[in-house]
């Protein structure tokens, strides 16, 4: 070896020391040949340990045995760029890192062996999980500003009696929000009970609410308690309160003023301990105006109103939302799915998201059950999704829009009839599809 390369080789050794990415080099058999500083900080082997041996002995990725990215680079001729990827470092860690490897060649440009450069992603990744922490409250994430300040009031509130209204379009986490003000208030250890007002017809629904008592008519055969004497001493959150039909508005209403009900076929009124808390999609002022709700109702509901803005209007919220789904999916269908490719990210960013925070769900959860690889494309995304869905029309600040009967009729078709997998695919929940084929089905 003549001088003039031994200085090269030295000086090619202090470069590659003084780099902050890890580098090393493998032979055609792929025995490490190289072996860095910041190799040896990342893995926790010694270059002395690491010369000689098997890379995938040392370099311990979850990829060695199926998609090595030097064989790649040699297989393929071409580079692979910053892969994200586990290691397991000498102690067993699991360490994040982003990997890049090429082929290196001979003076012939035969392939000899490659290089492989890897990045420690552990302190980016320990921040992205400090700034998701940041923006996390109760079981929510947000960081948008009138959310934050929604978070911010939401104990102060809790801690108090008053009845709270919570306004907002479906799927934007009314539920979730209850379930918040009900968990910090202190009837967190008593129960909190949830009725849908538009689930049930009306009668059904009274006897739900206030409960019956044995032999108020044919077939109340036992005393059955009511959703309010279950709720003693917690929380009852009625959801779809512009549902609730005009006779029981009225009801409501005296249990609000006095804290007593009847129940069905009871003589005496029983007390009622309960914080009442309300929601619904609809706007309730127009319909006191069009005399479809009470307005003595509407101003003892209102006492604490909360709008919780659509998903649209919070775009800065997606990609944490989408994470947050990823994270949950990957717990469930027990996935390792990485992210969002830029492509899939964009798609999922253009959409208005009618169904909200529930459409975005059912999108990550149907891509993840699809997706085979790490990275979640548009090919996992549905179809639909740059166009129009079928539940907007032109009127933006309506959301989710009603569609139209031959709209529901030929989704249901598509669906055999199961309402379920129908709402599904529109965003929406049960309820709202039921009240959208009610309101179909009476011409309202
Ligand atoms: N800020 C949020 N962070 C995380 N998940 C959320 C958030 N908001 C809503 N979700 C999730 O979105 C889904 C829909 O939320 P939720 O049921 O609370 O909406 P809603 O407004 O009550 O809907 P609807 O009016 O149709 O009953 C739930 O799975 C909920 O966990």
């Amino acid at each position: 070896m003549s001088e003039h390369t031994c200085d090269l080789q030295e000086h090619l050794s202090t470069i590659l020391d003084s780099v902050a990415d890890g580098v090393f080099t493998v032979d055609s058999e792929m025995r490490i040949t190289w072996f860095n500083h910041a190799a040896e900080r990342i893995t926790g082997f010694s270059r002395e340990e690491a010369l000689g041996q098997r890379c995938c002995e040392i370099f311990r990725s979850s990829i060695c045995f199926s998609e090595c990215p030097v064989r790649k680079a040699m297989a393929t001729g071409s580079n692979v760029e910053n892969r994200e990827i586990d290691i397991l470092d000498r102690h067993n860690r699991e360490i994040p890192i982003s990997v890049s490897a090429s082929v290196l060649r001979n003076t012939r440009g035969e392939p000899v062996g490659g290089v492989e450069t890897f990045r420690d992603l552990s302190r980016i990744h320990a921040l992205q999980k400090e700034v998701s922490e940041k923006h996390r409250f109760q079981d929510m994430v947000s960081r948008n500003p009138v959310m934050r300040k929604l978070f911010d009031v939401l104990p102060d509130i809790a801690a108090s009696q008053a009845t709270v209204l919570l306004q907002g379009d479906s799927g934007t986490g009314k539920e979730l929000f209850a379930r918040a003000l009900h968990n910090l208030s202190p009837r967190r250890h008593h129960p909190l009970v949830i009725l849908n007002c538009g689930a049930l017809p009306e009668q059904l629904l009274e006897a739900e609410i206030f409960g019956v008592r044995k032999g108020a008519y044919t077939g109340a055969t036992e005393d059955r308690p009511g959703r309010l004497q279950q709720a003693e001493g917690g929380t009852l959150f009625l959801d779809e309160i512009g549902d609730l039909p005009l006779p029981l508005q009225v009801k409501l209403l005296r249990v609000l003023e006095n804290r007593e009900y009847q129940p069905l076929g009871a003589r005496r009124p029983r007390k009622a301990n309960v914080r009442f808390l309300a929601a619904t999609h609809q706007d309730l002022e127009s319909m006191v105006r069009q005399k479809l709700f009470r307005q003595d109702l509407y101003f003892r509901l209102n006492v604490v109103p909360l709008r919780i803005p659509a998903l649209r209007e919070r775009s800065e919220d997606i990609p944490l939302l989408l994470d947050m789904a990823l994270d949950r999916f990957n717990a469930l269908y027990d996935k390792k799915l990485r992210g969002f490719s830029p492509e899939a990210l964009s798609v999922l960013m253009d959409h208005d998201y009618p169904g909200n925070i529930r459409e975005l769900l059912n999108i990550v959860e149907r891509a993840a059950i699809l997706c085979r690889g790490e990275w979640i494309e548009p090919e996992h995304l549905p179809t639909g999704l740059r166009t129009p869905p079928l539940t907007r029309k032109n009127d933006e600040n309506r959301s989710p829009a009603t569609p139209s009967r031959s709209q529901l009729h030929a989704l249901l078709a598509q669906c055999n009839g199961n309402r379920a997998a129908a709402a599904q695919k529109l965003g929406v929940n049960r309820t709202t599809l039921w009240r959208w084929l009610k309101r179909l089905e009476t011409g309202d």
